[in-house]
């Protein structure tokens, strides 16, 4: 099967800027202190292959880099050490409701969100009700009301709604599924079980064990920005589990 996201030694350093205290010499000479810059690396030295229409799980603890890789990946980010590769478009169902606008209606969010991630006119219209039915009667009711007047779950809906509708061949799942009422969640879960049927490939970031094995069928594991494990789910939790010092997750 075809390569479609190829990592290769992948290190992302981000900047966190902080002033000192001031010393009295530089108040004297300069009224200001100096700025000193420290870095850390988010990610180090990451590499992976992922085939076309495989459910991959990245499992880790907080901070360990799974949100930056998902960044990565969606092209958000770009690395600062290797490279990589991606074949072919990225429906990034991570921060949902990044891209919408609060004043305006819900209506016109979708439009523009739709647009925006490459849907023409009429795949716009074609899709439009399947879409809000998706999104639930609340949202519906809510069409030609401000954004910002939704309730987060509902904003949520309405992005998953959106964005679970492309044709794009890579979905980018970030613990989106941990927002929704159960009700939604499971509706979340059949949508993506239907991308997988159909041969999409499936890349999950999720704290819920669960989840992470009713989809994901080889797991990548990372601690402190380190891929230190990948392998089947199974393997990769118990060794995840085993490294906290518990037995769920
Ligand atoms: N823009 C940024 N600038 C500086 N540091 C950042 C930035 N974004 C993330 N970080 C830091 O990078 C590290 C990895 O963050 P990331 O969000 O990828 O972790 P995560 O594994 O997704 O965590 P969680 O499970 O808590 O969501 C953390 O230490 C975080 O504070």
């Amino acid at each position: 099967m075809s390569v479609v996201i190829s990592a290769q030694g992948v290190g992302i350093e981000f900047y966190t800027s902080r002033r000192r205290k001031m010393q009295v010499r530089e108040l004297l000479f300069h009224g200001r202190a100096s700025t000193s810059t420290d870095t850390f690396w988010a990610l180090r030295d990451v590499g992976f292959d992922i085939h076309r229409g495989e459910a991959v799980g990245l499992v880790g603890g907080n901070g360990s880099g799974k949100s930056t890789l998902l960044k990565v990946i969606a092209g958000v980010l770009l690395p600062d050490t290797g490279t990589v590769r991606v074949d072919g478009g990225v429906a990034p169902l991570i921060e949902l409701t990044g891209g919408f606008r609060g004043e305006l209606t819900c209506r016109d969010n979708l439009w523009i969100q739709a647009g925006l991630h490459g849907l023409s006119k009429d795949q716009i219209e074609e899709r439009f009700e399947d879409i809000v039915d998706f999104a639930g009667p609340q949202v519906r009711a809510a069409l030609d009301r401000p954004y910002r007047h939704l309730s987060s779950g509902m904003q949520v809906r309405l992005g998953f709604a959106v964005i679970s509708s492309l044709d794009e061949p890579i979905f980018l799942v970030d613990e989106v599924l941990a927002v929704g009422d159960k009700a939604f969640r499971e509706k979340c879960y059949t949508r993506m079980e239907s991308l997988l049927a159909e041969g999409r490939t499936l890349f999950l970031v999720s704290h819920s064990e669960k989840d992470l094995k009713r989809f994901g069928t080889r797991g990548l594991y990372l601690r402190a920005g380190e891929l230190v494990m990948d392998g089947p789910m199974d393997e990769v939790l118990a060794r995840y589990n085993e490294d906290q010092g518990t037995t769920r997750a």
